[in-house]
């Protein structure tokens, strides 16, 4: 505010200036306005730093508190399908700081607006003195400069918005190619070239876009200073004219001049700072989307208790599809999940047992029919509730860059500083020896991403664990739930080497005597104990019995167990024998 009147102050303490010297006036009123344009000399130097350190102290704030409340609504996100949602992620690209919004930036356009306007009002207030015609004139110069800043940003806030999935694309090239797990594929398959180009048309496409605006700006922006200048010329020839016939003293020239330039800076940081407000505001409307979006699944505003499981979980004609335009992935799915027991799901790829997991935890809601949890519909409970109940180890396990110790304990973070229980669940999967023979045990870093915290000076590197090491670890986190109503596991030993498999396979059945589990898993070998096992074909249950049940029955199931265990059992397939002699 202050800075908005210093032109003001500036120009008509040069105007009493120059009118002293002229007429002659004492020294002493001469020093004294000479003082007082040198005291807003010095304001004039000052305020641009006060300003710039206040405005990036306002930013910082509200940045943290921007992203902390749009983080609170995302984690408030019951269920998946706002990630699966290609506009939400625009979205809610657009919604970070990151990405140019700041909210602060609409604070900051209005105060510059406001700042503006001050030195506006004062310095048409002194053109109005001099010149009423001239003021008039500068004064409607002004409206073709708002109004096509105004065109402009509404275009520059559709082009940002249009660009959104452009550079998110971009980005997702640009990640592959510096991500150590796309390295190997990207070398060897000689990927390279080809991510480098597609990375690089999607530049193209989003600077050509940026181009096209700028464009349009530089003509837009171009047509105005020549009016600003035509509109200047006028009043100067005039104010020329007038000091001649002795209407206009020197100072008089003096104040015009800086007020018709004053005026018209004045005019176009108005509308460039409209320009950028609006384009703040635009910004700040994904932000507000995001953030008022309300909940992704609909949650009960009294959620029923949900009792401890007693009889069990059941599946009641369940369909079940991703969305309106993708087929049906479950069709009708009706069973039960008792108490105590293990149910194994079975079948190809594709026939949706992982679905069917991701309902179970309310990651989705059914189509049609319900989920009931002794009796209670998942739809009526409270999902936080529901997913402390549940303890699961998924196929796509997360591996975080994160230490040993915290990979585990985000099974539970109330373990996060129990380092007993943290080394139960880790020796319970046989993971414990491993950890404990890395260069800070439990405080290694399990990633090369970045460096290890340490004391030391020099840069310690974090470690890489293996395929089958990591299962082992996600499996630690999936036991230090300890005793959860319900344990899903969905291919829990992939990764295992065969003596592994057996060991992990082994703990776990011990583990879920007498709890309710599912299981989920390609090698029927290690189902074959499950006290029930449902086949699914097509998203519906084609078989359902134990192991010896079905395997009498000599359905799906019995033919999936005879195909797997002659892969064990029968002698090497005799063709190829000799093409294959000899190769390394
Ligand atoms: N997030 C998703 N959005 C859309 N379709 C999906 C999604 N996840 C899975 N599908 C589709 O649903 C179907 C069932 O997938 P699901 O992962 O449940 O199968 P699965 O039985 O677990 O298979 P697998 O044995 O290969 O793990 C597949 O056709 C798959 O393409």
């Amino acid at each position: 505010m202050a800075s908005g009147g210093i032109p003001v102050a500036t120009a008509w303490l040069m105007k009493l200036v120059i009118d002293q010297v002229v007429a002659g006036t004492s020294y002493r009123t001469l020093v004294s306005c000479a003082l007082g344009l040198a005291a807003v000399g010095i304001a004039t130097a000052l305020l641009p730093q006060i300003t710039q350190y206040v405005t990036g102290e306002l930013d910082r704030r509200t940045g943290v508190a921007t992203q902390e409340r749009l983080f609170i609504t995302v984690g408030r996100f019951v269920g998946l399908a706002r990630f699966e949602d290609p506009r939400f992620l625009d979205r809610l690209r657009l919604a970070q700081p990151f990405s140019g919004m700041n909210p602060n930036d609409v604070v900051n356009g209005v105060l510059g607006m406001v700042r503006a306007a001050l030195t506006m009002t004062g310095l048409l207030g002194a053109l109005f003195v001099l010149a009423p015609p001239m003021a008039l004139l500068v004064l409607a110069s002004g409206i073709p400069i708002l109004v096509a800043e105004r065109a402009l940003s509404r275009r520059r806030a559709r082009m940002v918005w249009e660009v959104g999935p452009i550079e998110r694309r971009e980005f997702f090239y640009n990640e592959l190619l510096s991500d150590v797990t796309a390295a190997k594929e990207v070398r060897l398959f000689g990927l390279g070239t080809f991510l480098r180009r597609r990375m690089l048309a999607e530049r193209h496409a989003a600077n050509a876009a940026k181009r096209k605006m700028d464009r349009r700006d530089l003509v837009v922006q171009a047509g105005l200073g020549v009016l600003s200048a035509l509109v200047a010329g006028i009043g100067l020839v005039w104010a020329v004219g007038e000091a001649r016939a002795g209407t206009l003293t020197a100072g008089d020239i003096a104040v015009f001049v800086a007020a018709v330039t004053g005026v018209q800076s004045a005019v176009r940081s108005i509308s460039g700072e409209l320009g950028h407000t609006h384009q703040a505001l635009s910004l700040f409307g994904h932000y507000v989307a995001v953030n008022t979006s309300g909940p992704d699944l609909p949650v009960a505003a009294v959620p029923r208790p949900l009792p401890d499981l007693s009889r069990g979980i059941t599946l009641r004609n369940v369909w079940f599809r991703y969305s309106a335009n993708h087929p049906w992935v479950l069709r009708g799915i009706t069973l039960h999940i008792p108490h105590g027991k293990a149910l194994a799901l079975v079948g190809l790829n594709g026939a949706g047992k992982s679905t069917l997991i991701k309902l179970l935890c309310r990651f989705y809601d059914p189509d049609d029919g319900a989920i009931l949890w002794d009796g209670v519909d998942l739809r009526d409970v409270d999902p936080v509730e529901l997913r402390r109940r549940i303890s699961a180890v998924f196929q796509d396990f997360m591996v975080y860059d994160m230490t040993a110790a915290e990979n585990i304990a985000l099974g539970d973070l109330d373990a996060l500083d129990d380092h007993e229980r943290l080394r139960n669940a880790a020796q319970e999967t046989g993971i414990d020896t491993t950890i404990g023979k890395l260069p800070n045990g439990y405080a290694t870093l399990l990633s090369r991403r970045f460096f290890m915290e340490t004391e030391k000076e020099e840069p310690v590197d974090g470690v890489v664990l293996s395929g089958g090491q990591w299962q082992r670890l996600a499996l630690a986190r999936g036991l230090l739930r300890g005793q959860r109503d319900l344990m899903i596991l969905d291919e829990p030993s992939a990764g295992l080497d065969a003596e592994a498999e057996h060991e992990i396979h082994t703990m776990l059945r011990r583990h879920r005597a007498g709890r309710t589990s599912l299981l989920v898993s390609h090698r029927l070998g290690v189902l074959r104990d499950a006290d029930r096992i449902v086949v699914l074909s097509n998203g519906r249950v084609m078989e359902e019995g134990d192991h010896a049940g079905l395997m009498t029955k000599d359905g799906e199931y019995a033919r999936l167990f005879n195909l797997q265990a002659d892969g064990y059992r029968s002698p090497v397939a005799k063709l190829g024998e000799g093409e294959v002699s000899g190769r390394t």
